[in-house]
This record gives C-alpha cells, sequence and structure tokens, in this order.
C-alpha cells in the first residue's frame, strides 16, 4: 500500500497546448495576449480565457466506464486510507481503512473545487468570474429548468465544466471516475433529466461564443472542439455528476448546496455506513468522520441516500439513481423482519414476524403472522394491533396521494376511511415496482395538510402510546419528521399544554426516530438535536414563569408535581450542555447562565438527579429509553444500543 500523497487539491491553470497556435495569436487568445488583459480589464480576461478554454483545449477526453483501463491518479491514498481496485475499471473501486480507527477520527478532509454554494460567496474565485461572464446567456437559457433540483444539478454540472478546464490536477483525478455513460443512454427516464439540462448548457455555450467575433468566426471555421459531436462532452459532465456529486451540509443538516469531489466520489455506498461527512459552518472545509469504529483495511463507507426506509424503497433509489443493487448487512436482513418496516411486542419491544413491506404492497390485508410473542409469551392483542395496522395504511395512503387529498372535506372519520380504502383499491391497480415508486416521490414531497395537523397528531399519539410500532419504522417516521418541523416553524409557545405536546413530539423524533434510524447521525448531529430539545425547553420554562400566566402553578403541578420547573430546568441545562457546536457556544453561554440563576432565585429542589429528571422526561413522551445517573441508551434499530454518557458537571 502506498502511503505519499496527501488529499489537499490545487488550483493549476492548464497551460494550452494547442495545434491552432497560430488561431491563438491572430485572435488574441494566446496565453500571454490574456494574460496581458488581466490587470487592466479583468472581466474581458475572464472572457477571453473561457473562450481560450472552450475552443482550443486540446483534452475533452471524459472518461468511459465501458473501456477505461487508464491508469489511476491517486491523491488520496495516505498513512490512514487508501484506494483500493486502482488496477480495476471505474466502478469497482473504493476506499479503505490503512489502520484501525476509533470512533470519531478525522478520515478526510476537503477543500471542494466543484461545488454549487447556495450562499455565493463561499465559490472560489475562478468559478465566479467564470459564471459572470456567462451570466446574461445563463439568465435566458435557465428560466426553462424548474428552480431547485434540476437547475442546481445544471450549475453543478457548469462548474464541473470550469474546473476541469481550469484545474489540471481536477481533470487527472476526474478520470478516474465511475460514470455509468452506458447506463444513463440506455434509460429513458434519465434522458428526461439529463436533456433539459444539457440544452441549457449548450445553449448558454452557444449564445456565449455566438456573442464574441472570434468565437464566431472559429465556430464557422468547425475548429471549436465544444460543437464537436453534437457537444457529447456536456452529456459526459452531466453523467459524471449524476453518479458523483452529493449534497452538502452543515452539523445542522441544514443543505448548504451540491459538490463533485473527485477524491470523496471513490467512497462506495452502505445502508450501514461507518462514516458521515459534513462541512464546516464558518470555511469550506469537508469532513468525512467515521461514526462507527473501523478496522484495518474495512472499506469506507457513506449512505447516498437518507437512511431510515425498508429496503425495497433504498433498492429502488439505488438502482435508480446509481445502478447498483447493494449487498451491505442491512440489505441481507430477513424481508419479514426489516429494521425499518417492523411490527414489535408491545410488551417486551421484540420484533415479531410480520408480512413484509412488499406483502403488504401487494395485499394490504394481510394478517398477523405471529400471535404470541416467543420472548415474553405476551398475547398480541387482536384489537390493538389491527387498529395499528389500519394507522399505518392510512399513513402510507397520505404520503401516496397527499396533494390529491388536502382539500378533501370530509370529517377526519370520514378522511381515515376513505384514504384507508383508497390504498386497498391502489395496490390492487398498480404493481410493486409503481407503488414503490409513488411512495418515494410522495417521501420527497410530503406536506402535512394544515386542516388535518391535529388528527395525525392524534394518530401519533395512539401509535406512541400502543407500542405496536418502533417510531423509527416506516412510514412513522416521515410523519413524526413533518409534524415537528411544522410545530418547529411556529415561534413561541402559546400554553403549557402546547409546550408540553411540542415537547412529546420533538423528544419522539430525536431519540425515537432520528437517533435510532442514522447511525451516521449519532457522533455528528446529535449535538445539534439536543440543541432543538434544549431551546424547546427553555421557551417551556420561559412561559412557566411568566407572571402573565395566571394559571400556571395549578397547570405546572400536573406533570411532574411539585418538581416539574426543577425537572425543565436540570432538563434544559443539561441539552444546551451537549451541544458542541462552535458557532453556537456565545448564545447557549447566555442560556446556560440564566437557567442556573433562575434555579438558584427560585430556591428549586437541588437534590433532584439528573437521572431522575431525563427519566421522568422521557416517560412524559411515553419513550421508556433506560437512564441512569451516567448515562442514557436509547435503542438502534438494528438493535444496539447507543450510550450518550452524562457528565456530572453537566447538571445543575
Ligand atoms: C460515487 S461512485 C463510488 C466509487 C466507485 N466504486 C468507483 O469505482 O469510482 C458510485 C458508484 O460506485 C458503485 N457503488 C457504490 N457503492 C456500491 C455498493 N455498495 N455496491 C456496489 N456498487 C457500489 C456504483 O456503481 C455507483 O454508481
Amino acid at each position: 500500500m502506498a502511503t505519499t500523497t496527501t488529499t489537499t487539491t490545487t488550483t493549476t491553470t492548464t497551460t494550452t497546448t494547442s495545434p491552432h497556435q497560430d488561431l491563438l495569436i491572430s485572435y488574441n487568445l494566446s496565453s500571454s495576449s490574456i494574460e496581458s488583459l488581466k490587470p487592466t480589464d479583468e472581466s474581458e480576461y475572464w472572457k477571453r480565457k473561457l473562450i481560450q478554454l472552450l475552443l482550443l483545449e486540446p483534452s475533452y477526453v471524459f472518461p468511459n466506464d465501458d473501456h477505461s483501463m487508464r491508469g489511476f491518479y491517486d491523491t488520496v491514498t495516505n498513512d490512514k486510507i487508501y484506494v483500493h481496485g486502482k488496477e480495476q475499471r471505474p466502478g469497482q473501486r473504493g476506499i479503505r481503512s490503512g489502520k484501525y480507527a476509533l470512533a470519531g477520527s478525522l478520515i478526510m478532509k476537503i477543500n471542494p473545487l466543484a461545488a454549487y454554494y447556495y450562499d455565493r460567496a463561499r465559490q472560489p474565485d475562478f468559478v465566479v468570474k467564470f459564471e459572470d461572464a456567462l451570466q446574461p446567456y445563463l439568465n435566458n437559457n435557465v428560466k426553462s429548468l424548474l428552480v431547485g433540483g434540476d437547475r442546481g444539478v445544471m450549475y453543478l454540472a457548469l462548474r464541473v465544466l470550469f474546473c476541469y478546464l481550469y484545474d489540471a490536477e481536477f481533470r487527472m483525478k476526474v478520470g478516474n471516475l465511475c460514470t455509468h455513460q452506458r447506463e444513463i443512454r440506455l434509460d429513458v427516464e434519465k434522458r428526461h433529466l439529463v436533456e433539459p439540462i444539457k440544452n441549457v448548457i449548450v445553449n448558454t455555450l452557444r449564445d456565449f461564443l455566438g456573442a464574441h467575433d472570434i468565437g464566431v468566426s472559429l465556430y464557422k471555421k468547425n475548429l471549436i472542439k465544444v460543437c464537436k459531436k453534437n457537444w457529447k462532452f456536456v452529456d459526459d459532465v452531466i453523467a459524471i455528476v449524476f453518479i458523483n456529486y452529493f449534497n452538502l451540509f452543515n452539523a445542522k443538516k441544514q443543505g448548504l448546496g451540491y459538490c463533485l469531489d473527485p477524491d470523496f466520489a471513490l467512497i462506495n455506498h452502505s445502508c450501514l455506513p461507518n462514516c458521515t461527512q459534513f462541512t464546516s459552518t464558518s470555511t469550506n472545509e469537508f469532513q468525512v468522520i467515521n461514526t462507527l469504529p473501523i478496522f484495518e483495511d474495512e472499506e469506507i463507507t457513506v449512505t447516498y441516500i437518507p437512511l431510515g426506509f425498508p429496503k425495497e424503497i433504498r433498492s429502488y433509489q439505488l438502482s435508480l439513481q446509481f445502478y447498483f443493487h447493494c449487498q451491505c448487512k442491512l440489505c441481507k436482513f430477513d424481508d419479514n423482519n426489516d429494521p425499518f418496516f417492523s411490527i414489535q411486542c408491545n410488551k417486551c419491544g421484540t420484533r415479531i414476524k410480520s408480512p413484509s413491506f412488499k406483502l403488504i404492497l401487494t395485499s394490504p390485508n394481510l394478517a398477523m403472522r405471529q400471535h404470541v410473542c416467543t420472548k415474553c409469551l405476551n398475547n398480541l392483542n387482536q384489537v390493538v394491533y389491527p387498529k395499528n395496522i389500519k394507522i399505518r395504511n392510512f399513513f402510507m395512503s397520505l404520503i401516496l396521494f397527499f396533494k390529491s387529498v388536502t382539500g378533501l372535506s370530509f370529517n377526519d372519520q370520514d378522511y381515515f376511511k376513505f384514504l384507508n380504502k383508497e390504498f386497498v383499491k391502489y395496490i390492487e391497480k398498480f404493481t410493486l415496482v409503481e407503488l414503490i415508486k409513488m411512495l418515494v416521490n410522495g417521501i420527497y414531497q410530503f406536506e402535512i395538510p394544515k386542516m388535518r395537523r391535529n388528527l395525525l397528531k392524534n394518530l401519533v399519539e395512539i401509535v406512541v402510546s400502543d407500542k405496536v410500532f418502533p417510531l423509527h419504522t416506516f412510514p412513522f417516521n416521515v410523519i413524526i419528521r413533518e409534524l415537528d418541523n411544522m410545530e418547529s416553524q411556529r415561534e413561541s409557545v402559546i400554553s403549557l399544554q402546547d409546550g408540553i405536546s411540542r415537547l412529546q413530539l420533538k423528544l419522539q423524533r430525536v431519540f425515537g426516530v432520528d437517533i435510532p434510524s442514522d447511525l451516521t447521525s449519532m457522533l455528528t448531529f446529535d449535538n445539534c438535536l439536543f440543541l432543538d430539545v434544549g431551546e424547546l425547553l427553555y421557551q417551556i420554562v420561559k412561559f412557566i414563569i411568566n407572571p402573565d400566566n395566571e394559571n400556571r402553578s395549578r397547570e405546572i403541578s400536573t406533570i411532574f408535581g411539585a418538581d416539574t420547573l426543577a425537572t425543565f430546568c436540570q432538563c434544559c441545562f443539561f441539552f444546551f450542555k451537549q451541544v458542541r457546536l462552535s458557532s453556537e457556544v456565545d448564545s447557549i453561554e447566555d442560556r446556560l447562565v440564566e437557567v442556573m440563576e433562575l434555579y438558584d432565585t427560585l430556591g428549586l429542589n437541588d437534590k433532584l438527579t439528573i437521572g431522575r429528571c431525563l427519566s421522568d422526561l422521557f416517560d412524559l413522551a411515553e419513550l421508556y429509553i433506560r437512564v441512569t445517573e451516567s448515562q442514557i441508551a436509547v435503542k438502534s434499530a438494528i438493535g444496539f444500543l447507543i450510550y450518550f454518557p452524562i457528565d456530572k458537571d453537566d447538571c445543575l
């Protein structure tokens, strides 16, 4: 294993070795005449530079998986990680760990060159300058693309092209990548996505060149590289982008944009990944960190898709977007026991055998497969279980049709019945693949119909208290996340009841859905998730101590009796203390001082232990999470316990 190179990206201007040197000189496109423009007319400099690169750059050779056995240009291998499969075709490679790494180690650090950040200030200078040169032509053409995903991919593809032309090292690295060009060419649906993006790029470049005399003349003489072979290289760039790009987000999981980094793109997918990635808020630095321990020679993996969905949904997305079938440990789980579509014993929490996701999507009324829990011999109640299965069908139906059923004026009960019937009808009408496709689309677009918010909240309460389904399973995870997002958009807590119901939902989301479903979030995102819990508790405390709230003493005592305020303050202090995000440290410090002073001034019970307070809080959300004085143990979707240590210094 080689242990030489580092992962830093250097920007090197291409030295053009064009066979058309005479033309370059006659059209003032030689490197020296362009360079002479820079100090006096910068915008002209960048226009000409782009024309020069676009027209005469000789190296429009994008990798092609089918007959590509080129040498691998390795800038990834170092003393921690190495590339395997270098001698194989693009697609067969991956990154492995060179030595054992404790969870939480920094595996890769990247400063991405080709990225589309929503915040323009983050772009490398040459990308901004090239884009400025194209802007008037781009503005005209981009209107044909929908704002959002397609536009983002188009902007990223254009930037990959700029980097490819301008940065020799980037070009070498892109040569390593897998592109699935053949699959994309044969994929009718993908062509529908590619064509509009390609049209915008081609029309923009054509309009740009057509607006400059030199461009027009060279175009006429057919000396323009870009338009040869019907602009095939634009297809190539888009294929590279589709297979290798990823979303950038910060440690709070807020999206920052899209990126194609050829080093990061060598990491393969797993639905049970050992690494996660995020971008720093203050710089563009992008870090890959392992969330599970990694052994020597073990493959480094990340997830390409959102986790927390049944295998059929994950497989559909992976084969649709990346053209492979995942063989990870999670995908090899027994179909009747899918961790993200399972039923549990509502007494001891053991997973019980039940019809698989696939079967439910072919015959929704299938009965339970087991009537007694084999572990604790609990009788699986014949009223409670079917009732919860109906709620699950209703939620799936809502995800499938939410757009068409939002305005229906049924009362809640009839709406519930109607959607249950529709679900059965749809299953009879559509094939399994069609239904999965519709569900996937629904998941990404789903919003809670406003007038059904209370119905959904009541149903979630039933699911939480009946304990037939773990909350991280589909479709409950989708509904709980959306309900919580909806509640979080409302500003302040308006009554104690409102605060408590929001707190229950927040705790259910963080400890019942997010942490158990996505192991990648364990080390990085938990600190941010805890920030949201701390903030909500802070709002509740503020509401309770507000003298305008006349009923407060009577209301409060119904929660944890005389120690209600003390419990909330302890937990609020504890959750704020867990937040390690540097961007939040200052505001949290003020909150911590405020809560501490309040505790002292009001003379709240100082005998309360944090273990007891957290335990009460989780019980309030009906989560029954094991808490001791030294740790919180949350059960992950695949059954092992995730421990969060409790530090004595994190308590009041
Ligand atoms: C971003 S690339 C990852 C690096 C790639 N293996 C290479 O050699 O360049 C994505 C492609 O890698 C392959 N791939 C990634 N994860 C995989 C997995 N778990 N099983 C099989 N193929 C995988 C697929 O062909 C996928 O389209």
